[in-house]
């Protein structure tokens, strides 16, 4: 099971790269196999190499994804994040920074993976990279906490394949709920998605975290 809870393993420099790497190989591999022409002969020889290779990655299996040793923001250490993990295929990942004044920001690029309209970036991918963006952003003002509310306004489709900007700034706090907002750009910098947000501290972040 994955829970909260769950003791994590932690894993240094030295444990994390060949991961990560890994990581990285199997999303160039999750683009292949979406785009891929090959006949089926071809795609049933290498599915049977993929399960063979998956086998070998369960010989040793883990309770819930480790976290990264490091001395940066908290969400840092979830190498295993589907927005910002290093060490999860299915993440872009979004590498989003926090600047001095609290706002997170990142530049990425979306493949034609994460495809939803044709040719355009699938609406709920952009929720869940602004859920991410907002939520550390909320996080900048002290415990941070679960996402209770996430409103999105689509203004334009946001495309595929080209560098695209998000931003996300916390606004206001009041007692346990902590409000933000946050913006998706394409590369000509006008808004193709923005979000506003309100994140909960539940009583046990209180607790066990502070
Ligand atoms: C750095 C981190 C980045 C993380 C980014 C990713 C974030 C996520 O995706 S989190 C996952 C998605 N969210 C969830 O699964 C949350 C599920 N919900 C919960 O766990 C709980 O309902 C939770 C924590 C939101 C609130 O629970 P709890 O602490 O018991 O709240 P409760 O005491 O009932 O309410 C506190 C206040 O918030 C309000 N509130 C709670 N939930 C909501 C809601 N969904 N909508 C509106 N208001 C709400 C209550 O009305 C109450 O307001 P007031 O104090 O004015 O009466």
């Amino acid at each position: 099971m994955s829970g909260a809870m769950t003791e994590r393993h932690m894993l240094g420099e030295d444990e994390a790269a060949p991961l990560a790497g890994l990581a990285a190989r199997v999303r160039a591999l999750t683009e292949a196999a979406v785009l891929t022409g090959v006949g089926a002969d071809e795609a049933r020889a290498v599915a049977d190499e993929i399960a063979a290779l998956t086998e070998r990655l369960r010989a040793v299996r883990r309770d819930a994804p480790p976290f990264l040793v490091t001395d940066g923001h908290r969400m840092d250490r979830q190498g295993g994040n589907p927005v910002t993990g290093v060490l999860n295929p299915i993440a872009p990942p979004v590498d989003l920074d926090v600047t001095a004044d609290g706002i997170v920001r990142a530049e990425f690029t979306l493949s034609d993976v994460y495809e939803g309209p044709p040719s355009y970036v699938h609406g709920g991918m952009s929720a869940m990279v602004l859920d991410q963006a907002l939520g550390m952003a909320a996080a900048q003002t002290g415990v941070g906490g679960m996402t209770a509310t996430l409103e999105l306004r689509y203004r334009r489709p946001t495309p595929l394949g080209v560098p695209l900007t998000v931003e996300a700034k916390a606004s206001r706090v009041e007692g346990r709920k902590i409000y933000a907002s946050g913006t998706i750009a394409g590369p000509d910098g006008r808004v193709t998605v923005e979000a506003t947000a309100m994140f909960v501290t539940p009583q046990h972040f209180l607790v066990h975290e502070r």
